[in-house]
């Protein structure tokens, strides 16, 4: 990596190693790059100790150890989940089997539960509420780490589905919680998910030995849950430092948490408004969505501007037949992949075997970007990824297929959603990250009528009806 850090990116990398340090930063600003940085920076101090450089998701983890090919033995480059199970299995407090249950498991007892409360207790009325409501709220109470129903029923923070019952009612949905787990641990099942992080969190409480880490850096924090963060605060070494990198308007996963509610200790947040990778076109563009209607606002985002002043607006474009605007997709992806990297984001993992069919009958071998690809991102070569694994990469060129109302948002989100406006203020977001990956074009198609989520400021986009296209 040759980048010098600029600006206020130069002030976090000269920042003591010592302490916590939380940079909110917008899109493209260079979080990841900072991060990296400053975990080799780290990682470099002679006599110093090891470092942990942290992130949500596997496919970030492994564009973070492609971009840092010079990774020294002192840097750990991986994802909460492959953290929190190492740490667990050191202190022999992980079954040798996979003792985590999956969201379908996860689910299946927690219907289980409520199924035996509802006998127990025919008349409660809390009891009555859908199933997606129990799970909404179980995995807040889990990734918040509430201990008991006191901690549970103070919060102030509370979460969305729990926001229309009242305090004294949250005692049912608790007793579900706790029935939910004494079933999923009769049925083999340690943990979840999402409550991985409070498991660790009380480990190290009762773990006096040296920390592995003297240094932790958290890339794409937002995504982390309060329980996570805590859990990573916990440990860092006492002579050590925690450096937390966010951006709140891509926030994907598990809204309503916030950093703030997980422990870090600072007196000033560092905040990069300077988008090194989006043209201000996109800039504009994607300022945009942040003014739709269903976009939900939070104190922490950072107004951006465009270090790059040139590079065409993007393009929307409605086709006739989903047929048409398919075939126009694979002609043009093929033809700007040859030049440049390019990559076709989905909302859902079906679109993205069509396509990858589509392309492999004219020829194109494309890549689907998911945990598992090794180096992507900046080759001259079409890509295929889902929104969520598109977050923290970047490509050339953006393609962004089925702009409408009945795809975007998803209608299974929606079917699923406790609350349709929380849905489709989560759904936003994964627009917003989607179109802030593009380094230079972004092409938006649809068939049929457009997604209530696109914005509605004509002006930030150039729009072509499908006979208009050369
Ligand atoms: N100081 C700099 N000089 C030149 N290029 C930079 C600088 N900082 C960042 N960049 C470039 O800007 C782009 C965005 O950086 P990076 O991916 O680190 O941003 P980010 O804040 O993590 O973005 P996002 O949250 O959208 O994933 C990258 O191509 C990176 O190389």
């Amino acid at each position: 990596m040759n980048i010098k850090p600029r600006g206020k990116q130069e002030e976090v990398m000269a920042l003591p190693a010592k302490g916590h340090i939380v940079v909110l930063g917008t899109a493209g600003s260079g979080k990841t790059t900072v991060a990296l940085l400053r975990a080799h920076h780290l990682a470099n101090i002679p006599n110093g100790g090891n470092v942990l450089l942290v992130t949500f998701n596997g496919a970030l983890v492994k564009y973070m150890r492609e971009l840092s090919n010079n990774q020294t033995q002192k840097l750990v480059v991986e994802n909460y989940h492959t953290f929190a199970r190492g740490y667990l299995n050191s202190r022999g407090k992980m079954p040798s089997r996979n003792g985590i249950a999956e969201p379908n498991e996860k689910e299946f007892y927690i219907a289980q539960a409520l199924d035996f409360l509802k006998k127990k207790y025919p008349t409660e009325s809390t009891l009555k509420r859908s199933l997606e409501f129990f799970i909404e709220e179980i995995t807040f109470i889990e990734r918040f780490g509430f201990s008991d129903i006191t901690e549970y029923k103070e919060a102030e923070r509370i979460g969305r589905a729990s926001a229309n019952i009242k305090r004294e009612n949250r005692k049912w949905i608790f007793e579900v919680y706790d029935r939910y787990r004494e079933l999923r641990e009769a049925g083999g099942k340690k943990y979840d998910w999402d409550d991985l992080a409070l498991s660790v969190f009380n480990e190290l409480q009762n773990d006096d030995s040296e920390r592995r880490y003297t240094h932790i850096i958290i890339d794409e924090g937002q995504d982390f849950s309060p329980m996570m963060i805590k859990s990573l605060v916990e440990s860092v070494a006492d002579n050590g430092s925690l450096t937390f990198f966010g951006d709140v308007a891509q926030q994907i996963y598990g809204s309503r948490l916030s950093w703030r509610d997980s422990g870090i200790d600072i007196n000033k947040v560092w905040r990069f408004d300077v988008n090194y990778r989006n043209p201000m076109t996109i800039t504009e563009f994607a300022k945009s969505i942040t003014r739709n209607k269903y976009w939900r606002h939070d104190g922490d985002m950072i107004d951006a501007t465009s270090q790059i002043a040139k590079g065409p607006k993007p393009i929307l474009i409605e086709f006739s037949h989903k047929q048409h605007e398919v075939s126009w997709i694979v002609d043009r992806v093929i033809t700007i992949g040859k030049a440049s990297s390019a990559v076709i984001i989905c909302r859902n993992r079906d679109d993205i075997t069509n396509f990858l069919s589509l392309l492999k009958n004219k020829g194109c071998e494309a890549i689907e970007i998911n945990k598992g690809t090794p180096g992507f991102a900046h080759l001259k070569q079409v890509y295929l990824t889902t929104f969520h694994a598109a977050k923290g990469l970047e490509f050339d060129n953006v393609f962004i297929p089925y702009l409408t109302e009945d795809k975007i948002p998803d209608p299974d989100m929606i079917a699923r959603a406790v609350s349709i406006e929380e849905t489709y203020a989560d759904e936003i977001k994964l627009l917003y990250v989607a179109v802030t990956r593009s380094k230079y074009g972004l092409y938006m198609t649809y068939s049929g009528n457009l997604s209530p989520l696109f914005p509605q400021e004509p002006n930030t986009y150039d729009f072509y009806y499908e006979d208009q296209l050369s």
